[in-house]
């Protein structure tokens, strides 16, 4: 059992365009609806594929039920915690040529007493023994920058490895309290931790090594089109491919994540599955998940690199 804490959900609404004319009225050529949030994509993912796993989030208002509603249909086992705000809906635009655009709203405020009882829900999971306890996506005001430090605390005291995906200072916060058994930044969101501009795949690996000197296991960066190094104390490692046109980049970060958490075997083995389960999310609409057979389709094309050039730029990866 994986377990996720989404402390922001949000239903996604994804509309394809020819392209966007910013100023304009703009007539879509397809809707998609998704349960979203980056834990619960990565909950998504992993049931799509067999792998057992529960999200705790919070939900209100008629957006609220509807991601619980979502989540149902999928059969997605989920503990919403109700709160007294609306959940929030988050907006992309995919052009045809694969250009995305992201209106990520701020999400409903989360009073003391509502970030206490998602934090009790948490604490009722790790009584399971899951695998893991996956922290993802941004934290709704009010939640205090330090939500998902004390969510991995909680987790510490079970025993239970924690994945972290988050970024600004949420992502700061977790990082220096350590213990945390993975970090999956994209190279912007380790850039903003570490305060430089990550240019080469040494400049990665070193912000790497300074995430892991903090008290932290591993490092997985996602690249974009240029795929995904993994840092650890032992090595590191890229996988990738070539670049593809996407039908949609949303929740691929996600599908990473949950590619990572599903797979068994060595660093390389893992990096090989993370990084098809990103790539064969791209080929998918809005904030869909890819099943088995779209992974099948993609995992031999990946590439897996021991020890990667460090002058390499990331572009040319
Ligand atoms: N245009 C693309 N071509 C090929 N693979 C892609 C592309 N965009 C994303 N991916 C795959 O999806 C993964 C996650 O994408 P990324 O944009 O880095 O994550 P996030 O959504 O967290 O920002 C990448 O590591 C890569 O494997
Ligand atoms: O919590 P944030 O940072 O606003 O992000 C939430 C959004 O991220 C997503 O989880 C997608 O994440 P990625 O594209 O980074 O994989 C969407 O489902 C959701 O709308």
């Amino acid at each position: 059992m994986i377990v996720t804490l989404t402390p922001n959900p949000s239903v996604d609404r994804a509309l394809d365009l020819e392209s966007l004319a910013v100023g304009e009225v703009n007539r879509a050529v397809a809707a998609h609806e998704h349960a979203g949030g980056k834990g619960i994509n990565v909950s998504r993912a992993l049931v799509r594929a067999g792998v057992p796993s529960t999200a705790v989030l919070p939900a209100g208002g008629a957006d609220g039920s509807r991601l619980v509603a979502l989540l149902a249909e999928l059969g997605v086992p989920a503990v919403p915690v109700p709160v007294a705000g609306d959940t929030r809906s988050n907006v992309t635009l995919v052009e045809r040529d694969g250009t995305t655009t992201k209106i990520n709203a701020p999400g409903p405020g989360l009073s003391a007493e509502e970030v206490g009882a998602l934090l009790a829900a948490v604490g009722h999971q790790l009584t399971t023994a899951p695998r893991w306890l996956v922290g993802a996506g941004s934290l709704p005001p009010g939640a205090g920058d330090d939500l998902f430090v004390r969510a991995a605390r909680a987790a510490g005291r079970h025993r239970v490895p924690v994945a972290l995906d988050t970024s600004g200072a949420p992502l700061a916060a977790a990082v220096a309290a350590g213990g945390l058994a993975l970090v999956k930044p994209n190279d912007d969101e380790l850039a903003e931790l570490v305060g430089r501009d990550l240019v080469t795949v040494d400049d990665v690996v070193v912000a790497g090594r300074e995430v892991l000197a903090q008290g932290n296991d591993a490092v997985l960066v996602s690249l974009g089109a240029h795929g995904a190094l993994l840092v650890t104390g032992d090595g590191c490692w890229w996988a990738g491919g070539a670049p593809l046109v996407p039908l949609s980049t949303v929740g691929a970060g996600d599908s990473t994540l949950a590619g990572y958490l599903s797979a068994d075997g060595p660093p390389a083995e893992r990096l090989r599955v993370a990084v098809a389960w990103g790539r064969a999310a791209v080929l998918l609409p809005g904030s869909a998940v890819p099943e088995k057979s779209d992974v099948d389709a993609v995992i031999g094309a990946v590439r897996v690199v021991e020890s990667p050039d460090p002058t390499l730029t990331l572009k040319e990866l």
